[in-house]
C-alpha cells in the first residue's frame, strides 16, 4: 500500500474528536476513500512551564530487555513504532485482534500538525491546553477505524449510536507485599480510593456513584447499575456519541459537574435508534448498552489482563529497582519493615523483569477504553456479520461491535510515579478516615475539611462507612 500523507491543505477535513492526557483525535469530514470512517490519533507532548518536555525518540536499554521477547520491539528503529508492534503483539492477542484495530501510520508535515492545533484551539478544554501540545515534532500519526459509527452503513440514512467507556481496574488486589496499614486497598477498589484523592485535590467536584466490582462482576443485573452510575456520574468513564458527534458526557476527558438523572439532549439524539415513548429512550439505551456488555464476555477477558499485576505497586516497584539495576529506594525508606521485600530483591532477573513486564501491560489494561457501536436492524435485513441483541420490551434488534481504544504502552521510567501515587492516594483516604471517625459519621454527610463540597452524599457515606469498619478492623 502507498504510503499516505498528509499536508496543511488537508487540514480543514479533520476536526476535533477528543483527547486524553496523551493524544489528540481528529475524525475526517472530507471525502477521500482511504479517510473515510476513520479517526486520526496524534500523539501530544507535554508543557513544562513555557517548554516543552523531552519526548524519548527510543527505547531505554531497559526497556528492550523488558519488550524484548514478546516481539521484537528492539529493532524498531523509533519509539512510536515500538508501540505500533507493542499493541499489534503484545496487547491486541490478549484482548482479542477482533476487537482492536492497532491503526496504520500516516506521515503528517509540521504545516499540518500546526493547522490543526490552531483549528481545534476553541473545542479543547483549558486545562488540557495549559498541560499539552500536539507534538509537531513528530512525522507520523495513526489511522484508525472511528470506532463511534458502526463499520458499514446498511442504509444511506441509517444512524449509528456508540458508547464509550473507561472501565478503570476490575478487582481489588491481594498482593502479600501490600503494607498492612495499606489494608484499604484489599477493601475498596483503587477507583474509589482515587476517587476521595481527586475529590479532595479538586481534579472531580464530587465522587462518582460508578463501581468497577459491579462492571466486572459478570452479574446482568450489577453491570446495568454500573451502567446507570456511569450516565449519572459520567466524568471521564463514559460518552455518547451519535453518527460520532458526542452527545453525552465531555469531550476531552472534562469534568462533568451535574449529578445527572436525567439529560434531554440525549433522549432527544436517542429518538433517531430507540423506539420507545418520550422520557424512555435513555433507560431503554443504557439496558441495551449493559446487555452488550454483558454478552460479549469481553470485561472478563479484560480484567484477565488487568489481573498480571499480581504483586501490586508495593511488590512490583522493587521488582523494578532490580530490572534498572539500581538500589532499591523504597526498601531504604522503609528501614526495617523492608525484610519483608529481600525475597523479590534475590530473584533472578527473568523474574524481576516479568513482574514489571506485567504490572506494565496491566496498566494498559487497567487504562484503555471500550467502544461499542450499534445500528438498527430491520427484519428484512440480511443475515448480520455482526452480533446480534433484541431489547425485548421496545422489540428492536441491534447490531453491535465492540472495539478497545488506547492501548499504549506505559513507560517504564513512570514505575516510581506509580508507587508514589499509591501512596499519596491511600495517605490521604487514612487521614480522611480518621477525620470522618473524629466526625462522627453517622450524622455527617460532608468532611471537615471545609473545602471540600459533596453534592451527593451517598457514596461519601458508604465510603465512609467502609473507612470506619476498617478503621475499628485495624485498631
Ligand atoms: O493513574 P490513573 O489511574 O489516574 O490513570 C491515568 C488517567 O487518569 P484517570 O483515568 O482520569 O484516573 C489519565 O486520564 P486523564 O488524563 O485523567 O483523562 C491518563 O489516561 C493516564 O495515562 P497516560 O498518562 O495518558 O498514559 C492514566 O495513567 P496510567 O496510570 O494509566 O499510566
Ligand atoms: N478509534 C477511535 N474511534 C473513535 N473515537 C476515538 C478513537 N480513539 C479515540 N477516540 C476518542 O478520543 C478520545 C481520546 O483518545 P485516547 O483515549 O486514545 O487518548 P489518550 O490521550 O491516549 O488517552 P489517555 O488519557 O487515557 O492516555 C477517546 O476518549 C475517544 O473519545
Ligand atoms: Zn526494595
Amino acid at each position: 500500500m502507498m504510503e499516505l500523507n498528509l499536508n496543511a491543505k488537508d487540514a480543514g477535513d479533520w476536526i476535533y474528536r477528543g483527547e486524553g492526557a496523551a493524544n489528540i483525535i481528529l475524525s475526517y469530514s472530507g471525502a477521500t476513500s482511504d479517510f473515510v470512517g476513520k479517526v486520526l490519533r496524534v500523539q501530544k507532548v507535554k508543557r513544562n512551564g513555557t517548554n516543552y518536555e523531552e519526548v524519548p525518540s527510543d527505547l531505554s536499554v531497559h526497556e528492550g530487555l523488558l519488550w524484548n521477547e514478546d516481539c521484537d520491539l528492539l529493532s524498531a528503529p523509533t519509539r512510536e513504532i515500538a508501540e505500533h508492534l507493542y499493541v499489534q503483539h503484545v496487547m491486541s492477542p490478549r484482548l482479542g485482534s477482533n476487537h482492536v484495530d492497532a491503526g496504520v501510520r500516516v506521515l503528517v508535515s509540521r504545516d499540518f500538525l500546526e493547522a490543526v492545533v490552531k483549528n481545534a484551539f476553541c473545542q479543547r478544554p483549558s486545562w488540557r491546553v495549559s498541560d499539552a501540545d500536539v507534538n509537531t515534532q513528530c512525522d507520523y500519526a495513526l489511522l484508525i477505524s472511528d470506532h463511534s459509527v458502526f463499520p458499514q452503513a446498511l442504509r444511506d440514512e441509517e444512524f449509528s449510536i456508540s458508547v464509550e467507556i473507561k472501565p478503570k481496574c476490575g478487582f481489588l488486589p491481594c498482593s502479600n507485599y501490600i503494607l498492612e496499614e495499606h489494608t484499604i486497598k484489599r477493601c475498596m477498589t483503587r477507583f474509589k480510593l482515587h476517587q476521595t484523592f481527586k475529590l479532595k485535590h479538586k481534579k472531580v467536584s464530587q465522587l462518582s456513584r460508578y463501581d468497577p466490582l459491579d462492571m466486572f462482576s459478570g452479574s446482568k443485573e450489577r453491570i446495568l447499575k454500573s451502567i446507570k452510575d456511569l450516565f449519572s456520574t459520567p466524568q471521564n468513564n463514559f460518552r455518547v456519541f451519535l453518527n460520532g458527534s458526542l452527545v453525552f458526557g465531555c469531550l476531552g476527558g472534562g469534568k462533568y459537574r451535574t449529578n445527572v438523572r436525567y439529560d434531554r439532549a440525549l433522549e432527544d439524539a436517542l429518538k433517531f435508534v430507540i423506539q420507545a415513548d418520550d422520557g424512555m429512550r435513555t433507560t431503554c439505551f443504557l439496558e441495551l448498552v449493559s446487555e452488550a456488555v454483558f454478552r460479549s464476555g469481553l470485561l472478563d477477558r479484560l480484567l484477565q489482563v488487568q489481573k498480571l499485576d499480581f504483586f501490586d505497586i508495593e511488590g512490583a516497584i522493587h521488582a523494578y529497582y532490580d530490572v534498572v539495576s539500581q538500589p532499591c529506594v523504597v526498601c531504604s525508606e522503609l528501614g526495617e519493615e523492608s525484610d519483608r521485600y529481600t525475597s523479590l530483591h534475590t530473584i533472578p532477573l527473568d523474574e524481576s523483569l516479568k513482574i514489571v513486564k506485567e504490572y506494565l501491560i496491566a496498566a494498559t489494561a487497567k487504562d484503555l477504553s471500550l467502544m461499542i457501536s450499534f445500528r438498527t436492524r430491520e427484519k428484512e435485513d440480511p443475515k448480520s456479520a455482526y452480533n446480534v441483541i433484541l431489547h425485548e420490551s421496545i422489540g428492536q434488534s441491534f447490531d453491535y461491535k465492540v472495539s478497545f481504544i488506547d492501548l499504549d504502552m506505559k513507560p517504564l521510567g513512570k514505575m516510581m510515579h506509580y508507587y508514589e501515587l499509591d501512596q499519596k492516594i491511600v495517605g490521604c483516604c487514612m487521614k480522611m478516615m480518621k477525620n470522618e471517625i473524629s466526625a462522627n459519621v453517622e450524622e455527617k454527610t460532608s468532611y471537615q475539611d471545609k473545602s471540600i463540597v459533596v453534592e451527593d452524599d451517598y457514596p461519601t457515606r458508604e465510603l465512609a462507612g467502609k473507612l470506619t469498619h476498617l478503621y475499628h478492623l485495624l485498631l
